[in-house]
């Protein structure tokens, strides 16, 4: 450990001997008065009692930064602070405070495919350099496809990279709660200065807020100063900010200024890698679950990773019961069996039904689906939804094409060739469309 009052007093030393500071009265009161507090990295930071001496210490910067880094054989930098400025950053660098993380929700437990890559990707960028890129980032997606992990992901890779970060996971009813006790013990400013000084605010299930007035005001307030300072804010949903309901006009906007990503169910692939990845957490080399339970299962619940994964479990238990480590086919049938028939949609099998069916799969409105809008991410549920009018409900490609912004029947039958051609060639868009048509009820 290198003594750093000593090698200050050298550095002072020097700075006389060599009349880099050659004015006896100034040496005495503001250099050798002054501490060096602590070395980081490259970076060495020096504190003075009153603010004014800074400026003038400063003004030897290139010579005390020469002297230093011959000192600590390595490039050196200073940061001249005052003391009490100093000693407020390191009390705020004490992490007090439980972050309340799932340690085993990491990236590295994280399977990424392309139903969920652009908001790893946006993720993982937040947790190595938070408040400096998107903010606030906005995950949403359908319950059970990793919006809870990835925000878990986020601190843990923060704290991983920097302990001292102050960093809280925190759903929206918890929340709710905590603002609920600080009305009823008089604690609401602590509490808002708590948030307020967060470096990292995960907040989960941010629909669950709305309604409550108080709490939302609350945290309107803690967003923006959260926001204001630079500091991260990352929130889920089971919705993109513009269709939150019963949400102020003026939190949405807040929500809208950073970006938004969405998880979309995973496709087969990614959903078979989660799946194998679950198995290997369970621990145990010698289980064999044989390729097709793996297919069935990931064909049959792979809308959410969650109940996925409560459909291992249960496999795995029975396995336990029955004292063996080889599931095939013959024995998943049996776990599964009272749990295999899929839901038949209550509702009977229209246009309309289809077209709300399909604009909630792909987190669409009915309007942008209907819409003459050629983005690409309209483009390809449009199509299969006018394929599904089609094939289901076998009306004509001029009845179809009337319901979609009046296109001409020529349109409606070139989307459904491309959309039969696709189904041939691309197995995951085919799993999309049978995962379409299983939430119609007609699979
Ligand atoms: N890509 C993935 N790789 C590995 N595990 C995943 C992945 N996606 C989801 N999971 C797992 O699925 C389970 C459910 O995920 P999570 O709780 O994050 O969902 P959610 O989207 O937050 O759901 P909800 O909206 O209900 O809160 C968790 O155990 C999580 O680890």
């Amino acid at each position: 450990m290198q003594d750093l009052n000593k090698i200050w007093s050298s550095c002072v030393e020097t700075l006389e001997k060599n009349k880099i500071v050659d004015d006896k009265i100034i040496l005495d009161s503001l250099f050798k008065p002054a501490t060096l507090e602590e070395i980081e990295d490259n970076q060495v930071i020096i504190t003075t009692e009153l603010k004014w001496n800074i400026d003038a210490i400063l003004e030897k910067r290139a010579e005390i930064e020469s002297i230093l880094s011959n000192s600590f054989s390595k490039p050196i930098k200073i940061k001249v602070l005052e003391v009490e400025e100093y000693k407020k950053s390191k009390q705020k660098k004490v992490p007090k405070i439980d972050s309340h993380l799932h340690p085993d929700m990491t990236f590295a437990n994280f399977i990424v495919g392309n139903s969920n890559r652009m908001a790893q990707n946006a993720a993982l960028l937040v947790s190595t350099k938070p408040g400096m890129n998107f903010n606030p980032l906005f995950l949403y997606s359908h319950p059970g496809l990793g919006k809870t992990h990835l925000l878990n992901a986020i601190g843990n890779k923060a704290k991983e990279t920097n302990p001292n970060l102050l960093v809280r996971y925190i759903t929206s009813k918890d929340f709710v709660d905590e603002i609920i006790n600080s009305i009823k013990t008089n604690t609401t400013d602590e509490i808002y200065s708590y948030y307020r000084n967060l470096d990292i605010l995960l907040i989960d299930d941010i629909q669950f807020l709305f309604g409550k007035e108080k709490s939302s005001e609350m945290f309107f307030h803690i967003f923006n100063e959260i926001i204001n300072n630079n500091h991260q804010i990352v929130i889920t949903s089971d919705k993109m900010p513009d269709e939150l309901q019963g949400i102020e006009e003026r939190l949405i906007s807040r929500f809208k200024s950073g970006l938004s990503f969405g998880i979309d169910p995973p496709e087969f692939e990614t959903a078979k890698a989660i799946l194998e990845k679950k198995i290997e957490n369970l621990g145990n080399t010698d289980l064999v679950i044989t390729d097709d339970v793996l297919d069935f299962m990931v064909m049959n619940y792979c809308n959410d990773i969650r109940s996925l994964e409560g459909q291992l479990k249960r496999l795995f238990f029975c396995s336990i019961m029955e004292s063996t480590n080889y599931i095939d086919m013959n024995f998943a049938s049996e776990v599964f069996k009272d749990q295999k028939t899929i839901k038949k949609a209550q509702e009977p099998l229209t246009k309309e039904f289809i077209l709300k069916t399909t604009a909630e799969f792909y987190y669409l409105t009915i309007s942008q689906i209907i819409s003459k809008n050629r983005t690409r991410n309209l483009v390809t549920p449009r199509e299969i939804c006018m394929y599904l009018m089609r094939e289901l409900l076998d009306i004509t490609f001029s009845e179809i094409g009337t319901t979609f912004s009046n296109r001409d029947h020529s349109t409606v039958m070139k989307a459904c060739k491309r959309v039969e051609t696709k189904i041939k060639k691309d197995p995951d868009y085919k799993l999309a469309v049978d995962k379409l048509k299983q939430k119609l009820g007609t699979m």
